[in-house]
């Protein structure tokens, strides 16, 4: 008996381009650099670090994560315009491992409403667009975007004519995520049978999830000849978000008796990297999420957890240790030391220097005073307030309240600034947070609205630290900020100072920072 050898899925992440797109998720520099870390140590093949032409800030992101990680394809988006091609190789120039990826829209719907070109001017830019980004790199990968809703013969003329050009992979989107599978899979399966040059190309997919399909006709289009997914992590994306990169690289691995494929991807690294990006974004990962989902392994009927203790395979297909859930997550407290922690939080996906690990440790040993037992939320909340830290900023020094059923008699806030302490007091506001709130913008002279404010638990038990997140608008634009404390006013307190510190620092939702 012979025994067909898997083929390798290229896995390209999108989580720092498309997934950014996704409203209010816009990260940092910093933000975006430990994003890119962990990818590699989840061991993607290629990461879409940004469209460089959209903001200064996502071109110096793109530079250095080019110019800086090394592991995986570092890739930067352009349109087929001279202009953004040309900041895409300005931004990647540095990197040894690189691709640039040219779009085009190719449907009748974006010719006629959105580019106002007809097809031979289509096909024309097309061409021009890669033979511009091939004169710079040998990695080009060209996207016929909405390519799902391409008629059939104009889709094979311009995915021949990319690669006559030189495009290395071509990528077919569905952009609007109007795909269904057998549908999907007909359109790899024809592109494959009849554009003559596809050997010359790695045939990849890019599906978005807006009928909740994006994963079904991925894994479709790997069945037909696909040799690359492009998805993201925690399936963030624009509008309903992206293929999910945990869903698809666990299918094919948990099915690999079915699709006869395996990707590099070191699946123990999945629940790291989805705590992280959450952390990061914002975006909650829901409870029964496939895979990253808390109950993602969790059993609670008495028949199922007979089972369970029988036998697992009864009711698991998979080992909740393979995607990288620990059994318990309790490991350090007060007697831990800076080995431990450092341990810890690399394992949770974060790179952290020695200094930082040392400034964390300060905040670990106050925690541990207070709290009995430091859970691995906590510790992420811990390395998240310290991430989301902005140069000259204002620090909370101490706040008072006093307040009856919702009357705020007077609440009074302390702040400083460059070793300068400024005071404020307030008597209005619905509730003790809105009251500390209108004291934050007496003295910092920032007003805002509150568009969103959540607090959740970081970890668990009556002692868990709060964990805050908020987002205000100013000036018609939004920012975000987050906070952990024990104390769940002081995290509303930080987390709300921290959009503010965000809003000094130019450092919206809408634009990464340093943007123009
Ligand atoms: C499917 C996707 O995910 S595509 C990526 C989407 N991501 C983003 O758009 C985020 C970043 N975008 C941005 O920062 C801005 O849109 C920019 C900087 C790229 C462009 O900004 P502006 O110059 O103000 O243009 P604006 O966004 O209003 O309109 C887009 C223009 O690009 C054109 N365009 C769109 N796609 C392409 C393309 N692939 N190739 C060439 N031109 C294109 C549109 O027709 C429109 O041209 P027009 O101004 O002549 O009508
Ligand atoms: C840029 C392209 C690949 C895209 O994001 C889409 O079409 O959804
Ligand atoms: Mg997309």
């Amino acid at each position: 008996m012979t025994t067909k050898m898997p083929r390798k899925i290229t896995i390209f992440d999108t989580t720092l381009r498309d997934g950014e797109q996704s409203p209010g998720c816009s990260m940092n520099l910093k933000e975006k650099l430990e994003v890119a870390q962990s990818l590699v140590d989840l061991g993607v093949d290629v990461i879409e670090a940004g469209f460089p032409i959209t903001s200064i800030g996502d071109f110096e992101a793109v530079r250095e994560i080019a110019g800086t990680v090394s592991g995986a394809t570092i890739c930067g988006l352009a349109r087929c315009r001279e202009a953004d091609i040309d900041r895409a190789w300005e931004a990647l120039k540095d990197g040894s491992n690189t691709r640039i990826h040219v779009f085009l829209a190719t449907s009748a719907i974006h010719r006629e409403f959105k580019l106002r070109m007809d097809k031979e001017e289509i096909i024309r830019r097309a061409v021009e667009g890669v033979k511009r980004a091939k004169s710079y790199c040998d990695d080009i990968e060209f996207s016929p975007e909405d390519a799902a809703r391409t008629e059939h013969d104009f889709l094979c003329q311009v995915v021949e004519a990319a690669i006559a050009a030189g495009a290395t992979t071509v990528n077919i989107p569905d952009t609007v995520g109007y795909a269904t599978p057998t549908q999907f899979a007909e359109v790899i399966h024809m592109l494959v049978n009849r554009v003559p040059n596809i050997d010359q190309t790695v045939l990849s997919v890019h599906c978005h999830n807006d009928l909740g399909l994006a994963v079904a006709n991925s894994l479709a289009a790997v069945e037909n000849g696909a040799g690359q997914i492009e998805c993201t992590i925690n399936g963030l994306g624009e509008r309903a978000g992206n293929c999910s990169l945990e869903e698809a690289v666990m299918a094919l691995r948990t099915r690999s008796d079915y699709y006869q494929a395996e990707t590099g991807i070191n699946t123990q690294r999945l629940v790291p990297i989805s705590r992280l990006v959450s952390n990061i974004t914002g975006m909650v990962v829901q409870r029964n999420k496939a895979i990253v989902g808390r109950n993602a392994f969790a059993h609670e009927a008495g028949i199922h957890q007979d089972g369970m203790l029988k036998e697992p395979t009864t009711y698991e297909i998979m080992r909740p240790e393979d995607v990288g859930f620990t059994k318990t997550d309790l490991v350090l407290g007060k007697h831990s030391g800076r080995a431990a922690l450092a341990d810890r939080s690399r394992a949770l996906g974060y790179h952290l220097t020695d200094e930082q690990v040392d400034a964390v440790f300060v905040d670990f040993k106050k925690l541990a005073d207070k709290k009995k037992e430091i859970y691995d939320g906590d510790i992420a909340a811990l390395i998240e307030q310290r991430n989301t830290e902005i140069g000259d900023q204002w620090q909370l020094v101490s706040y008072e309240i006093q307040a009856t059923s919702g009357l705020v008699r007077q609440a009074k806030i302390v702040l400083s600034r460059g070793g300068q302490e400024s005071e404020a007091t307030n008597s209005e506001g619905d509730g003790p947070l809105d009251a500390l709130f209108l004291a934050i913008e007496k003295i910092t002279g920032k007003s805002v609205v509150v568009k969103d404010f959540r607090v959740q638990s970081a970890s668990r038990g009556k002692d868990a630290q709060g964990e805050s997140l908020i987002e205000v608008e100013h000036n018609g634009r939004v920012y975000r900020g987050r906070g952990a404390s024990t104390d769940t006013v002081e995290a509303g307190v930080r987390a709300f100072l921290n959009a503010i510190n965000r809003i000094e620092a130019g450092q919206d939702t809408n634009k990464p920072s340093g943007a123009v």
